[in-house]
């Protein structure tokens, strides 16, 4: 693979009007990039402009072709009933069980609306981490998290962690991005390999 997973140029995006740019990214595989800035800057109009939920008002976004992306709301839907457990939402997510922290295991068996605010958040990044998605939008994965798993949260982040394995198994592949928007900027200090100041 050569080239960046995705470019934004010029970006101005909104809803009907602009709220966000412009600005201008790349991502590329094994970066993890966050986007910092105070509230209703428009971080999460960024995200959801890259993954066609915003209107994009002038710039363009370029994609990998084929990219597949993987989208993690700032709050995750979660009806009053439903009755599924966290392996059946792994699964719906084509998510791998494989390097699985405990805490994530631990709540595999249990109905989904009835985890914490934090357990099900976690297993929400899980799923976006660990399917099949080439580049990863995670929009304030800190929510509800406790220092324990948001530092389990920067681990799953590690280069080493996010790579894919090639076929043999053995030799992993720095083939994915990671785009990260939160304003917790220690976080993204930790997180992340860089980081873009949104105004
Ligand atoms: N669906 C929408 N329709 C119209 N305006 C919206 C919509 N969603 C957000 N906005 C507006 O866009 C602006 C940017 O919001 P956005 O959620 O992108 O900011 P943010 O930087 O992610 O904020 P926060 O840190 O509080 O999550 C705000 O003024 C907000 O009111």
């Amino acid at each position: 693979m050569s080239g960046p997973l995705l470019r934004v140029e010029g970006l101005v995006a909104g809803y009907g009007r602009p709220v966000v740019g412009p600005v201008s990214l790349d991502v590329a595989p094994g970066d993890v990039v966050g986007l910092w800035g105070p509230n209703g800057c428009g971080k999460s109009t960024l995200l959801n402009a890259i993954a066609d939920r915003a209107d994009l008002l002038a710039g363009r976004i370029l994609r990998m072709p084929g990219l597949v992306i993987a989208y993690q709301a700032q709050q995750p839907v979660r009806l009053p009933s439903m009755p599924v457990t966290g392996r059946e939402l792994l699964r719906c997510a084509d998510a791998s069980l494989h390097d699985m922290p405990l805490a994530i295991d631990a709540v595999l068996r249990q109905r989904i609306d009835r985890l914490s605010g934090g357990q099900y958040q976690l297993l929400c990044v899980w799923a976006a981490i660990a399917g099949r998605a080439d580049l990863i939008l995670l929009d304030e994965p800190t929510n509800n998290l406790d220092p324990t798993r948001e530092a389990l949260l920067i681990e799953m982040l590690t280069p080493s962690r996010l790579a894919r394995r090639d076929a043999s198994g053995a030799q992993p592949r720095p083939d994915r991005g990671v785009l990260v928007v939160s304003h917790e900027r220690r976080f993204l200090e930790d997180a992340c390999s860089r980081m873009i100041e949104i105004p």
